[in-house]
């Protein structure tokens, strides 16, 4: 096992009824911005539900949080934030209004430009405390320290990390996720998976335990993802989705084995230029990951088609079919897994590697051996 130090601060507060015990997490005194998306969390109740929780508390809101949230907006509630002197943010929504809250958390009190603290890695040192109420499984941002911004002027998409953004607690009531539409529910399934194959799926480590968690957690999105789908009025799958997806990325499973992030990386640039989904980019990137990628992952991803998928045979027949049942399960869920089949053009063949580049991320992978010329035979295995 590798040497690691971990933490994790958030509380979780997980069930019906949970956003109701919000308010003693939240001090009594403060002024509170409730941060939300593109009106959904207004339409079903949700905001009303979270503002009820905090008699007492001065509260503001900033709505039009985007899908892939950009600094354009999100300086907006920064402007706004510094004005009225708000000292607590409380994100309500999925990883796109939890990510840009925690981007407004670090730039409200940023000296300079806050964009630095992505282009530039620019240390934060502090930011305002922030919590969560989650209404869409997928991210785990909800119990962690990262962020993806994106910036529409230049099509950036760019993570920071820092653990002064981990949120201090986070209402995770499955209820307030049942009026998703299809497609996130799927998208989310497929995010929290490939978290978990981010972690899992590289080479043996001597970490026994952390691979039967990421297991666990693959083999729980395996049985529990189409149910949810195929009832979505079920609390039950619903609540076994948001679990998964939170202990998928915050910090447990990750700690003191490899991890990969080439899928991630790549789909980042993806959704910058094409605005596809994070989920769906990340579907037709990780099957072609792992074909190209099949001898450097060999043990692993034997030990994956045996465990995961209950696959047995010669060892090349069990890795041929453990990256077609993973395609398979994603298609499963109505998810494309073809550059082709998701309407996207076969110059990203070139178009990625090129961004990438820009990005300075040329050395990709668990051992940083994934450049521009992989990256392509990436996506051409994925047209
Ligand atoms: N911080 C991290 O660790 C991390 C990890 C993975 C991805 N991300 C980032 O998170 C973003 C994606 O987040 P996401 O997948 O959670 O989706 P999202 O937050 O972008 O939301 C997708 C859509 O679902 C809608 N929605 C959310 N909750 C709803 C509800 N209960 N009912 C109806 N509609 C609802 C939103 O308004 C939006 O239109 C991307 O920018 C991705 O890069 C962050």
């Amino acid at each position: 096992m590798l040497d690691f130090a971990y933490v994790n601060p958030t509380k979780i507060l997980f069930g019906a009824g949970c956003i109701a015990k919000l308010g003693k997490e939240i001090p009594a005194d403060a002024h509170v911005l409730v941060t939300y998306g593109g009106g959904s969390a207004e339409r079903n109740g949700t905001l009303a539900e979270v503002e009820a929780a905090l008699p007492g508390r001065r509260i503001s809101r900033f709505g039009g949080i985007e899908p892939n949230p950009t600094y354009e907006t999100l300086m907006r509630a920064v402007e706004q934030a510094r004005r009225d002197g708000v000292d607590f943010l409380l994100a309500v929504g999925g990883g796109s209004v939890i990510d840009g809250t925690k981007f407004i958390a670090a730039a409200i009190p940023f000296e300079g430009e806050p964009w630095d603290i992505l282009a530039r890695q620019a240390r934060v040192t502090r930011a305002v405390p922030l919590g969560v109420v989650l209404t869409l499984p997928a991210t785990g941002s909800e119990s962690n320290a990262f962020a993806v911004i994106s910036r529409a002027a230049t099509q950036d998409k760019l993570a920071f990390s820092t653990p002064k953004v981990f949120p201090r607690v986070a209402a995770l009531d499955p209820a307030r996720t049942l009026s998703l539409p299809e497609r996130q529910v799927a998208n989310g399934i497929v995010d929290a998976f490939v978290h978990v194959i981010e972690q899992y799926l590289t080479y043996p480590a001597e970490a026994p335990l952390q691979d039967r968690l990421a297991e666990g957690i693959l083999l729980t999105l395996i049985e529990e993802g189409p149910k949810t789908l195929a009832d979505p009025t079920a609390p039950g799958p619903r609540g076994s989705l948001m679990w998964c997806a939170t202990l998928g990325l915050n910090g447990l499973i990750g700690a003191g084995v490899p991890q990969d992030w080439a899928t991630h990386l790549i789909g980042h640039e993806i959704t910058a230029l094409t605005g596809l989904d994070h989920g769906r980019t990340l579907a037709i990137v990780l099957p072609a990951l792992l074909d190209v990628r099949r001898e450097a992952k060999r043990a692993k991803l034997i030990q994956f088609g045996k465990r995961v998928w209950g696959l047995s045979g010669d060892d090349d027949s069990v890795i041929d079919q453990a990256i077609a049942r993973t395609r398979a399960f994603f298609e499963s869920l109505g998810v494309a897994t073809r550059l082709s089949a998701a309407g996207l053009a076969p110059d990203l063949v070139e178009r990625i590697p090129e961004r990438l580049t820009a990005h300075g991320l040329t050395a990709l992978g668990e051992r940083q051996d994934i450049g521009p010329d992989t990256v392509a035979e990436i996506l051409r295995r994925a047209l």
